[in-house]
């Protein structure tokens, strides 16, 4: 077989926490493929390019076969010329004591700025992640100021919330990861979010059980688990007095990884697009559904029903995204 099209990838916030986990995992081809060569461009503000170097260095001493080159650079234009995937980290983390909506100012004109920057130098077959807080907004945001794009080439990062409520269930049951199926974070990637089981599956004793009837603890599910995911965040940084790194650089490559690999035969993740009205979530809103992925191009999954429990908690999480946009909407006016 002809060897593959070598592709341009680049990475924001290269320099930072999440960058140096996330890097390994691009260079060495768990996300675009082991038999999958690339280039690999590491965006940061001017300050971090000593830091960047020793990354490159790094880099180049892995020997990785996939990886081809490596530039490091402060420089737009050089970061985003010709690139096939964008992997949007580069932003302000919370602090304790943080809300995530205390960053968007801070960083919502860093995305206005990359969003041009994708419009006037990207591929317009880019696919785009974003991870900076806040993630949905800030990607509804570059895709703004990135006309000559697809919106739908924009996404925000919520598989990191999928992760860590699959893995809740899977505590609860006693079960291994692998056994959990089905379970989708619905919205905005903050504590609103909303984790659902209602269409997830456990195998346990050799049966597919429904995860309302594998857990047998409603209260739980209804309770503690949901307020659980929602402030993991929050409860890592407690914990470590830094936010979640190398699992949302696990996140970051699993979603990356589904975008341009496809997803399983059956099995949907969640992923935060741009909303077309499904689950009559308003149009136009970067809010994490349910989707499957083929050939590149992710679909919604269409007809679960949704209970009034679920609705609600599907509403308050859109109100607060509607909410966000106008915010960074008047900052972008500034
Ligand atoms: N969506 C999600 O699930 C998650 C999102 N995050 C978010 O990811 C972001 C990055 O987190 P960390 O890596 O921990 O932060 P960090 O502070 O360790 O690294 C951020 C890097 O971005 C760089 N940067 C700042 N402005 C930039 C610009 N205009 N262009 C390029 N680079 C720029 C900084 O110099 C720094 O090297 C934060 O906003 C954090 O809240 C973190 C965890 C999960
Ligand atoms: O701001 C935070 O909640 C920490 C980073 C994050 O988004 C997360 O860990 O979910």
């Amino acid at each position: 077989m002809a060897p593959k099209e070598v592709i341009k990838v680049l990475v924001t916030g290269a320099a930072g926490q999440i960058g140096y986990s996330l890097l390994y995992m691009v260079a060495n081809g768990d996300i675009f493929g082991h038999d999958q060569p690339l280039d690999l461009v590491m965006l940061d503000i001017e300050p971090m390019m000593g830091v960047l170097e020793g990354v490159a260095m790094e880099l180049n001493d892995c020997a990785f076969t996939t990886l081809r080159s490596v530039v490091a650079t402060a420089d737009e234009k050089t970061g985003f010329s010709g690139i096939d995937a964008a992997l949007l980290v580069g932003a302000m983390p919370r602090k304790a004591g943080m809300e995530r909506k205390d960053l968007l100012a801070a960083n919502v004109r860093i995305f206005k700025s990359q969003g041009k920057a994708l419009d006037q130098f990207a591929k317009k077959t880019v696919k785009v992640i974003v991870v900076g807080n806040p993630a949905n907004t800030n990607a509804g945001i570059a895709a703004k100021y990135a006309p000559s794009i697809p919106t739908r080439n924009f996404s925000a990062m919520t598989r990191l919330d999928q992760n860590r409520a699959q893995h809740q269930i899977a505590a609860k049951c006693g079960v291994t990861i692998q056994d959990v199926s089905g379970v989708i974070v619905w919205g905005n990637h903050s504590s609103t979010q909303f984790p659902d089981v209602s269409h997830a599956k456990v195998n346990k004793g050799g049966k597919s059980l429904a995860v309302y009837a594998a857990c047998n603890d409603d209260a739980w599910l209804k309770g503690d688990f949901i307020k659980t995911v929602q402030s993991r965040g929050a409860a890592v940084i407690a914990a470590r007095k830094l936010s979640s790194a190398m699992s949302a650089a696990k996140a970051c490559a699993d979603h990356m990884r589904d975008w341009f690999q496809g997803t399983k035969h059956g099995h949907h993740v969640s992923m935060a697009v741009p909303s077309d009205g499904s689950y009559g979530v308003p149009a136009g809103l970067i809010y994490s559904f349910p989707v499957t992925i083929e050939n590149r191009e992710w679909k919604i999954v269409q007809g679960l029903e949704i209970n009034d429990f679920g609705r609600e908690k599907m509403k308050v999480t859109a109100d607060e995204l509607a909410q966000e946009r106008a915010d960074a909407l008047a900052v972008c006016q500034e």
